[in-house]
Order: C-alpha cells, then sequence, then structure tokens
C-alpha cells in the first residue's frame, strides 16, 4: 500500500484517462486504471495499477472498489465517436449510460461520494448561440451527445438520492500531447483532425480530407475550440479536490473561448512542422456542427486551465508525439 488516496480512472487507458493519471499521481494520488483496452492502450497505464474489466461487468466493477477502496472516481471509459455512435445507437448508450449505472450503484455500495465525469459539448447539439454558456439548451444531435446527457441527468438524481457529490466536465476538442512526450493520442481507429492531419504529413496514413467547404463560417470549414490534454488533467484534478473538500456539484465547459477553423488548423501545423499536410477536399460529415466555441467568461467553480492550451503548443506538443510514435513504428514494425 502506498498511503496515497486511491482514485479510481475508467477509461485510464485512453487518450485523456491517461493524461489525468499522470496529473492525479503528481498531485498525490494513486490512480487505479480500470478499462477494457477495447480503444486504450496498456502501455499507458503508468501511473498506477492496471484493472482489465468492463463497467458493464457489475462483479469485475464492485471487486475493484473492494480492492482498492477509492476515494473518489474519474469516470472516463466511453464510446466517444459520433459518427459510430448514429450507425450502432443501443451499444452506445448501453456502453456509456448503463455502464455509469453501474459504476454509480458500486459507488453508493461502497461509500464513494466524489464523481468526476468526461461529458462534452457534443450534448448541447447545434447551439442558437456561440459561444457556448454553461446554462445554454442541451439538444444532442447523436446518440453519443445524447448518451452524455443522460449521464448528467443520472448524476443530478443520484445526488439528490444518495449524496454523491459529482463534476461534469464538458470538454470541447481534447487536442495535444503530454509536455513530457511521455504520452500521447494513440487509437488504432482515429478520427481527429489533428492526429489524422499529423499522421498524413508523416505518410502513415492517408492525405486528410477536409470534411466540408461549405459551412457559414469564414472560410467555409467548421470552427472548433481545442484544449490541451494536459489542461483538461489539471481541470480534473482541481474538480476531484473541490469535491474532496466538500465541494457542492458542479458543472463546467473545459474550453479556451478561442475557435479555429480546419483551414486554420492545416496552416497551423504547416507554420509549426515546415511540411506540407497533404489534402484533399470532400463533404460534411454527418452530424458535424459548424462551430463550437465554448463561452469561458461565467463564473466556473474550478480555475479553467489554459496554461498549454496556444494552439502553437497544442499542435508543437502533438506532433512531437507522433513523429516519435513513427519513428518507434518504423524501428520495430
Ligand atoms: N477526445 C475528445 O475530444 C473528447 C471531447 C469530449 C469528451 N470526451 C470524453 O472523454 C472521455 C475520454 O475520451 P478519449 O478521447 O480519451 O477516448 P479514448 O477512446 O482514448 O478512451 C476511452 C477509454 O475507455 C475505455 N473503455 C471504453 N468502454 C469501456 C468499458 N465498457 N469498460 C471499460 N473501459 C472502457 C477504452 O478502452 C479507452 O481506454 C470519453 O468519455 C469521451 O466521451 C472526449
Ligand atoms: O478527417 C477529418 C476529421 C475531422 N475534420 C474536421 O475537423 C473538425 C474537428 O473534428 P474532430 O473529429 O477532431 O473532433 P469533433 O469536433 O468531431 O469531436 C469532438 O467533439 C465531439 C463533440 O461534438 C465529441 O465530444 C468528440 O469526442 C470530440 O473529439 C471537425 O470540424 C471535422 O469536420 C476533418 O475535416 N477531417
Amino acid at each position: 500500500m502506498s498511503g496515497r488516496p486511491v482514485v479510481l480512472v475508467t477509461g485510464g487507458a485512453g487518450y485523456i484517462g491517461s493524461h489525468a493519471c499522470k496529473a492525479l499521481a503528481a498531485a498525490g494520488y494513486l490512480p487505479v486504471t480500470f478499462d477494457n483496452l477495447s480503444t486504450g492502450n496498456r502501455w499507458a497505464v503508468r501511473w498506477g495499477p492496471l484493472e482489465v474489466g468492463d463497467i458493464l461487468d457489475m462483479n469485475r466493477v464492485n471487486e475493484a472498489f473492494g480492492k482498492h477502496r477509492p476515494v473518489a472516481v474519474m469516470h472516463f471509459a466511453a464510446l466517444a465517436l459520433v459518427g459510430e455512435s448514429m450507425q450502432e445507437p443501443g451499444r452506445y448508450y448501453r456502453n456509456n449510460v448503463t455502464g455509469t449505472i453501474n459504476l454509480l450503484d458500486a459507488a453508493r455500495a461502497h461509500d464513494v461520494r466524489a464523481f468526476v465525469f468526461s461529458s462534452t459539448c457534443a450534448t448541447y447539439g447545434v447551439p442558437e448561440t456561440v459561444p457556448i454558456r454553461e446554462d445554454a439548451p442541451q439538444r444532442p444531435v447523436n446518440p453519443y451527445g445524447a448518451s452524455k446527457l443522460m449521464v448528467e441527468r443520472l448524476l443530478a438524481d443520484y445526488d439528490m438520492a444518495y449524496g454523491i457529490r459529482y463534476a461534469a466536465l464538458r470538454y470541447f476538442n481534447a487536442a495535444g500531447a503530454d509536455p513530457e512526450g511521455e504520452i500521447g493520442e494513440a487509437r488504432a481507429v482515429e478520427t481527429h483532425l489533428i492526429p489524422l492531419m499529423l499522421d498524413a504529413i508523416l505518410g502513415t496514413r492517408p492525405p486528410l480530407v477536409v470534411m466540408g467547404t461549405d459551412y457559414p463560417t469564414p472560410d467555409g470549414t467548421a470552427v472548433r475550440d481545442y484544449i490541451h490534454v494536459a489542461d483538461l488533467a489539471e481541470a480534473h484534478v482541481a474538480a476531484l479536490q473541490r469535491l474532496l473538500e466538500g465541494g457542492a456539484s458542479l458543472k463546467a465547459n473545459l474550453g479556451t473561448g478561442a475557435g479555429y477553423s480546419v483551414k486554420e488548423i492545416v496552416a497551423a501545423a504547416e507554420a509549426i512542422t515546415g511540411r506540407t499536410v497533404p489534402l484533399t477536399y470532400g463533404p460534411r460529415r454527418p452530424g458535424d456542427p459548424p462551430r463550437l466555441v465554448a463561452d469561458v467568461t461565467g463564473p466556473c467553480p474550478i480555475p479553467r486551465a489554459t496554461r498549454h492550451s496556444a494552439l502553437e503548443t497544442i499542435i508543437g506538443s502533438a506532433w512531437r508525439w507522433h513523429r516519435e510514435k513513427a519513428a518507434r513504428a518504423a524501428r520495430c514494425p
């Protein structure tokens, strides 16, 4: 036993979860990862033990709580691809909603009263007003976003009924890699703009397809709010500490308030890498809203971490990670 307070991190082998584990360890916690490795990586679990298990398996979930006695849960485990959720809604609702009910019931049974949840800007759907405030209407336009909104409702109900306090952190676009280069984005099936673009430069994936040039935006491509994954991790630790100190449940947008179009991201990547992004132009991706940018001006119970979120830092850290990943793959294919 390390004596450090344990945090059960579901999805800790994934992209954002693994960065949160690193931040938790730096803040004096022991992160115990609970992950079925469906999209996560065993090698990314470096700051605490790994329990291989599925949140749909109530026995395994209860076992993990009983064995590790966490003081809190950070819940990242989810299926998280918008397009896939349109094709397989049942799988998304089961995994993301039923899986969370299992965790909340186990938390209740094991007397855990602090729960930090990965929500998303996808709960807002196509917003009426941008930038988006936390109190904007939540009308998701795909099963992924709907499953996350259902969990926000579950959390409020479990708080009311059992006093499990929660932080629903609505991330905008997570991007970048660990500033020390230890971990980064590494999914077998990748759909996100920045990793696809950098891998296209490296030739490890095909040319980028810019999806949609007819959006009602200044250059016709879709606009997003990119936040560095290390800043997300820092915000999670802040939310956790607030809950552990007895703070009330909270909801917060995690973004920077700055929006960049796909073309602006491509131009920034070309400036930073000194290379050309091989690309083609294609139609819009179904379900993609034109513009998603967080309003970060309202009161927020936790500091809005943006230390690493300048576009140069986001793309620079991701570039370093993807280049090293490609070099490693070339050495041991
Ligand atoms: N990437 C983004 O920009 C973004 C934006 C908003 C919200 N989110 C949310 O953040 C969280 C993490 O996203 P990510 O980008 O790191 O994704 P990811 O796919 O890299 O990580 C998800 C992890 O959860 C695990 N997992 C999935 N289903 C599981 C199950 N049933 N049981 C146990 N483990 C399971 C996977 O193996 C993986 O390690 C997700 O909840 C996602 O919805 C991500
Ligand atoms: O090959 C690609 C991939 C993406 N894009 C564009 O780049 C932008 C960013 O796309 P990402 O797939 O990187 O991110 P999303 O905005 O679609 O998704 C993010 O926000 C979603 C909410 O809408 C979910 O929460 C999801 O997990 C999170 O990654 C979008 O305008 C998209 O159309 C392309 O042009 N080509």
